[in-house]
């Protein structure tokens, strides 16, 4: 857990401007509160003397104390209110950081899909567990540095003129302020199962949800219903646990303060006239750092749940990356023929080879038509290709130069992808097209629109190309949103284009005159086109079949 926390703080360096002043403005702010008390307990035991002796006016200690505290009173509420700001100002910055980091680490590891990850889990670090740090900073580190100024500052006032008064106060409250550390590991537990089931109640929530038609189709609404009531459940009893533990860390704290408080009271009473006013001002003090103290032995919860978030965020962060980029990349390519030399692949060790010695050229400008039943491996071929995955053996070079010795983003650059179940996103027709090419002018859009055989539907919706897509493309069929995809991929400026499919949800005549079309859309580049089976019209420059881990000439 520590090992995790440290790195927490480690990726907060870039804040740590707000995050160091926002302790320094909290420190100052509990120091405010001290301050306020000690200059009321100098006044009460002035006030005290006073009446002893009969004196006709306040000492000048008292006095000053007294002129002091108009000021101090004033300046309270604005620390406060300066305290509040400034760390939830740097809490907000350094979360914001982290999800940002999170997400691109993500991003980089997981190329090709989630795998056996789930989508709400991943929400779930993403949301719940970057949050649970809030409470490292806003409920341990933040209070931990007010309630040491609180401490030492005590320390001070009173250690100098009583030391035995000093150690009966401040030995409570250092308890007070150690305890978190404590009791963290006790709620580690508690806090881990809290964070796990934040994932799991999200993935029972986002999975069927996602795929809402086939759950109702399959009448699993209910079996949906009480799986998310299950993990509901489960994080109702984790949580209750956290709170258990953040409540007796609470009475905990109360009972130190109080001890504090009455440790004092103690003194005063047994040392007489002579230590009434240091009783006094200790007994003052000990309710102020209350306020400061008291609440501190709840922050092991705190630092518990932190500590499971940011084990949790790791645990998905430090994915190994499929495809690191060479710490030396080499000169991009000029070139763009793509040749596959002696490529071995498997998807893992215990998973049988998907190519084994395959061979494949394709020269610049060529379209090669690559064909095979489902499962040879052709969507393997376009991941190897785009570095979404590396090879066990062999080359794959672009204008003469190794891909592996290239940074992925160079690669993606010139070789682009339309994936089998390419998706839309959630934004408009314009913004999903010029993700391929952010400077596309409208023009742009509507030749690949048309090329790809929708521009005449997009030209009937009211909004055009502002119109909304939704969520993986639902405004629109499948076979809609397969042709945006395919006119984003025909938009991208790569030298080396991956149809997968091009034409799939096209009816036929659509599909022949797209296909027919294709050179022109396409000239100048390579194309590989990944199909079923030929139609007759592709006039492809080659006709190649993957079959036993090796791509075959065929004749369509
Ligand atoms: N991301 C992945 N992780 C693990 N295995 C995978 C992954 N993608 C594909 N495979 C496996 O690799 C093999 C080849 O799959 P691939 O998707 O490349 O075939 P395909 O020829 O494109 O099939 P289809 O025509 O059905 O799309 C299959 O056994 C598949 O299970």
């Amino acid at each position: 857990m520590r090992r995790d926390l440290f790195r927490v703080l480690g990726l907060w360096q870039t804040r740590r401007v707000w995050l160091v002043g926002g302790l320094l403005v909290a420190a100052l702010s509990a120091l405010a509160g001290v301050a306020l008390l000690a200059l009321a307990g100098r006044v009460v035991a002035g006030a005290v003397a006073h009446g002893q002796t009969g004196a006709v006016l306040l000492s000048g200690g008292a006095l000053a104390a007294l002129l002091w505290l108009r000021p101090v009173m004033l300046f309270r509420p604005v620390a406060r209110y300066l305290e509040r700001l400034v760390t939830h100002e740097a809490t907000f910055r350094a979360l914001a950081d982290m999800r940002v980091w999170f997400f691109s680490r993500l991003a980089e590891r997981l190329p090709t899909g989630l795998g056996l990850r789930q989508a709400g889990d991943l929400l779930g670090r993403l949301v719940a567990d970057v949050e649970s740090l809030d409470g490292l900073y806003l409920r341990v580190i933040v209070p931990g540095a007010a309630a040491l100024a609180v401490v030492l500052s005590l320390a001070l006032v009173i250690g100098g003129a009583e030391p035995a008064l000093a150690a009966i106060l401040a030995l409570p409250l250092v308890a007070a302020l150690l305890l978190p550390l404590l009791l963290a590991p006790a709620a580690a537990r508690a806090g881990e199962a809290a964070a796990e089931s934040q994932g799991a109640l999200r993935a029972a929530v986002v999975d069927p949800l996602t795929g809402i038609e086939d759950t109702l189709a399959a009448n699993g609404e209910s079996r949906a219903a009480a799986r998310v009531a299950a993990e509901g459940a489960g994080l109702a009893a984790a949580q209750r646990a956290l709170s258990r533990r953040a409540a007796m860390g609470g009475a905990v704290g109360s009972l130190l303060v109080q001890a504090a408080l009455l440790g004092s009271l103690g003194w005063a009473i047994t040392a007489g006239a002579a230590g009434a006013t240091a009783g006094l001002m200790a007994v003052f003090l000990a309710i102020a750092a209350s306020e400061a103290l008291g609440l501190m032995p709840r922050a092991g919860a705190s630092l518990a749940a932190a500590g499971a978030g940011a084990r949790r965020l790791f645990e998905a962060a430090d994915t190994p990356e499929p495809v690191p980029d060479p710490p030396a990349p080499a000169a991009a390519p000029s070139g763009r023929a793509l040749k596959v030399t002696g490529l071995r692949f498997a998807w893992a060790d215990d998973r049988g080879l998907v190519f084994d010695d395959l061979e494949l050229d394709v020269p610049e400008g060529a379209r090669i038509a690559l064909l095979g039943p489902s499962g040879t491996g052709k969507s393997t071929l376009a991941a190897l290709l785009l570095k979404f995955a590396a090879p066990q053996a062999g080359r794959i070079t672009l204008g003469g130069v190794d891909i592996a010795t290239l940074p992925a983003a160079e690669v993606r650059r010139r070789i682009t992808w339309l994936t089998q179940d390419a998706r839309l996103f959630d934004d408009t027709i314009a913004a999903n097209l010029r993700l391929a090419a952010p400077g596309a002018t409208d023009a742009e859009l509507w030749r690949a629109l048309d090329r790809a055989q929708i521009g005449d539907l997009v030209r009937s919706l009211p909004d055009g190309l502002e119109t909304l897509c939704g969520e993986a493309g639902t405004r629109f069929s499948g076979g809609q949103g397969r042709r945006l995809a395919l006119a984003r991929a025909l938009l991208s400026p790569a030298s080396v284009l991956i149809l997968d499919e091009p034409a799939a949800g096209l009816d036929a005549d659509t599909e022949r005159a797209f296909l027919q079309t294709l050179d022109e859309a396409t000239a100048g580049r390579s194309v590989i086109l990944i199909l079923h089976h030929l139609i007759g019209v592709e006039r492809p420059t080659r006709i190649l079949r993957l079959a036993g881990g090796r791509a075959i000439p065929a004749t369509g």
